[in-house]
């Protein structure tokens, strides 16, 4: 037990949003189905994550599934059509037969969302439900947690963040070995190879990972917000040059410099940049 008194909000069906001491902590709800996910889980995570990054009294979230068995296995194998995960009838694109791969929406939105996101692992993280977890910043694992990709047995595969943020994760070499042979690794096997951060005894996961987040919130929030930036621009390419040089605007527009050139437009005059060093 971890002592933090969660406050529940939101109406969802499939996932549970939770906040408090400035954390907020996003579960899958499907233990039935190992907690895989649908596209309805992918649009209400979504929304979830867009809640946690747009409360400012929010500086950490936690990623997790329901139970002890299983944070998530991936996709619902039981609802895939022959292009996709068919959403249920208030889905537009499921009446007309068409699937979705939505889950690379979220990992998207995990790896460009500015506050650090920890996931807390108990049981399988497996197929997709891997690549979630290797796409958030940090992993804590219980100690019964399992990890592997299923793809090549299941008929899919996933040649973005679930192959090459992987391979920079655990190299190359483990990387594909992974996908090739599609076995489960052990808690302590993920932790040797870099793949979590730290591993602790089931009963004691939550107040582990509260621990970790409490930890970060003691730091400046800018600071995180630019370190991820910068960690993932480097990997993330165009798009995560993109996110960082948003950044450096938004603290450009937080100067007097920037401040200056704006008050000077409104007063119908000329901008006084004289005033600010030319720094070396
Ligand atoms: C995770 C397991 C190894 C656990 O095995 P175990 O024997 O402990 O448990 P059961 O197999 O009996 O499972 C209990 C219960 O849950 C159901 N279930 C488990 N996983 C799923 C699932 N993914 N989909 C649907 N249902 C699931 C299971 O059927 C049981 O219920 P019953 O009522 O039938 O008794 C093992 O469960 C397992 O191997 N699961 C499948 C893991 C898997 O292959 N996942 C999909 C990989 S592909 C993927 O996730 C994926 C999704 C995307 O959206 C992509 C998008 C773009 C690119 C790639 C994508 C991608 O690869």
């Amino acid at each position: 037990m971890s002592g933090v008194d969660w406050q529940r909000s939101g109406d969802y069906s499939d996932i549970i949003y939770e906040t408090a001491e400035g954390i907020a902590k996003i579960t899958i709800n499907r233990p039935h189905r190992h907690n895989a996910f649908r596209p309805q889980t992918l649009f209400e995570l979504q929304e979830a994550f867009n809640v946690a990054r747009d409360d400012s009294d929010v500086g950490v979230i936690i990623l997790t599934g329901a139970g002890e068995q299983a944070f998530c296995s991936g996709g619902d194998q039981k609802i895939r059509g022959e292009d996709g995960y068919l959403g249920g009838d208030d889905d537009a694109a499921a009446r007309q037969g068409i699937g979705r791969l939505n889950v690379l929406d979220l990992q998207v939105q995990i790896r460009r969302l500015p506050k650090p996101v920890v996931c807390m692992v108990a049981g399988y993280a497996i197929g997709g439900g891997h690549v979630l977890h290797v796409c958030c910043d940090l992993t804590i694992a219980a100690d019964n947690a399992r990890f592997g990709q299923t793809g090549p047995k299941v008929g899919s595969f996933d040649g973005g963040y679930g192959s090459w943020l992987l391979a920079q994760t655990v190299g190359l070499k483990k990387a594909r070995e992974i996908w090739y042979l599609c076995r489960q690794y052990s808690a302590e096997e993920a932790r040797e190879m870099g793949l979590v951060n730290t591993v602790v005894p089931l009963e004691r996961l939550e107040e582990e990972t509260v621990t970790w987040a409490r930890e970060m919130l003691e730091k400046s929030p800018l600071a995180l917000r630019m370190v991820k930036g910068a960690i993932n621009a480097v990997s993330d390419g165009a798009a995560g040059m993109q996110q960082f040089a948003g950044d450096a605007t938004m603290l450009y527009y937080m100067s007097d410099e920037a401040q200056e050139g704006r008050d000077a437009f409104k007063e119908k005059r000329s901008p006084e940049f004289d005033r600010f060093p030319r720094r070396p």
